[in-house]
């Protein structure tokens, strides 16, 4: 059994952003650029606030890789903060010259009250420096390596999103939305400013936005997102921190401001029957393949993949930095004020969506590794092939 083991460093206007990741086979071709594409998604979508204008992210591999190829080491990943120039004296390990005007009117909805409270900080920047989710670009490029990973056994992921505030896309491939094949869909998705599959929703979508933002609000949504190519057996039922339903919704759960995960149709299925929830099970003689017609179970039963395509959503909040701030209290006067506003995003759904697609990847990464093992490419290759071809012969 091989584990993957992951962490991520750094401030949202520190210097950098860290990432290390252990547990990547030996001989796995690895190009920055095959990471940069996801991290230039990652800082798309219509309502994102001035910040994405000053980053252009880019990873910078640091460890782990030698002529283009993996070594079997912990992978190092550095992204640069661009930002970091205009927080001279304000931000950085060093002492500061002067002390930094301290923050103290937390946000509602924002970590910085909880986390004051807990790290004893009286300058909240202290707290949410860590909180933001400028650190997803640490976790993208982490996804990024274990998606090219999962591609070499043939797993696709991709994510799109679902809805924006009140607006919702009628594209869902848990709901049976599969009109649209899946790499239509991923397509699709990859084409549009906010990974939204529907060009009508789209747009409705944007004008939802530029009016939350007029009125100096804010809106979350929902994403869903798939990956295909996965073979039965990841995930266990025989022990509860090995079913795989459980670590995907912990790890889009610990994605800043998600709320909500389902697998498959999710909180539907509680409202409907079994007999329309459950997919039949069909066997195909030519394939050698037990398949099923629908997949409103989302790929996953028993915490176990079942070979068809694994759906999974994720619900955001709104963001909680508002123009029109809300009432809160200065943690120094204990009085009265309206929350702290310097510039934020709007919605942020189609970046969470592709978060979402890294944490997916690395969650599957994991079980993949852990089933199969191998400490180089080629062994984990032939002990996959050799696996699919024993649930061929079943
Ligand atoms: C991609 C992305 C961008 C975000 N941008 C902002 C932002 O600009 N302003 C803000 O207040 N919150 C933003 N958030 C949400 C906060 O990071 C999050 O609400 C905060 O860390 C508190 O965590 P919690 O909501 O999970 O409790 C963003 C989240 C994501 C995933
Ligand atoms: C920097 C990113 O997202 C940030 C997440 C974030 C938050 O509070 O979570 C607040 C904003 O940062 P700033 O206060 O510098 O404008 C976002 O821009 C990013 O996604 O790379």
């Amino acid at each position: 059994m091989t584990q993957l083991r992951w962490l991520s460093a750094g401030e949202s206007h520190g210097p950098e952003l860290v990432a290390t990741v252990e547990g990547i086979p030996a001989g796995m071709p690895l190009l920055a650029e095959d990471i940069d594409e996801d991290l230039a998604r990652r800082q798309r979508g219509y309502g994102r606030g001035g910040r994405m204008k000053i980053e252009t992210d880019r990873v910078r591999l640091v460890a782990g890789v030698r002529g283009g190829e993996t070594l079997g080491g912990p992978i190092a990943m550095v992204i640069e903060n661009r930002d970091h120039a205009s927080w001279a004296g304000r931000m950085g390990p060093e002492p500061f010259p002067e002390p930094p005007e301290a923050l103290t009117r937390p946000r509602p909805g924002h970590a910085d009250l909880a986390g004051g409270l807990k790290y004893a900080r009286r300058d909240l920047r202290d707290v949410l420096e860590r909180a933001s989710a400028r650190e997803t670009a640490a976790r993208v490029a982490v996804g990024g390596v274990c998606r090219k990973l999962l591609r070499s056994v043939g797993v696709e992921v991709f994510a799109h999103v679902l809805s924006i505030g009140p607006v919702a896309s009628p594209t869902s491939a848990a709901s049976g939305g599969g009109e649209l094949p899946l790499t239509e869909l991923r397509e699709r998705a990859r084409a549009s400013d906010l990974a939204c599959v529907d060009a009508v929703a789209a747009q409705a979508m944007r004008d939802a936005i530029r009016e939350a933002a007029h009125r100096g609000d804010t809106l979350g949504g929902v994403f869903e997102v798939i990956a295909t190519g996965l073979p039965p057996g990841l995930g266990s039922h025989v022990q509860w921190d090995r079913k795989l339903d459980g670590r995907l919704a912990q790890a889009l759960m610990s994605i800043q401001a998600i709320k909500g995960v389902e697998i498959g149709i999710g909180f539907e299925a509680a409202r409907i029957s079994g007999s329309e929830v459950h997919d039949p099970i069909a066997y195909d003689q030519g394939a050698h393949a037990f398949t099923r017609p629908s997949n409103r179970a989302g790929g996953l039963e028993g915490g176990i993949t079942n070979g068809m395509p694994l759906i999974c959503r994720a619900a955001m909040k709104p963001i909680a930095t508002l123009k029109r701030a809300l009432p809160s209290v200065d943690v120094r006067t204990k009085e009265q004020f309206d929350a702290a506003f310097e510039r934020s995003d709007v919605c942020a759904v189609a970046a969470a969506s592709v978060v979402g697609e890294a944490m997916v990847a690395i969650t599957l990464a994991a079980a993949l590794l852990e089933k199969f093992g191998g400490d180089s490419l080629t062994e984990l290759s032939r002990n996959v092939d050799s696996y699919l071809q024993q649930v061929r012969s079943y």
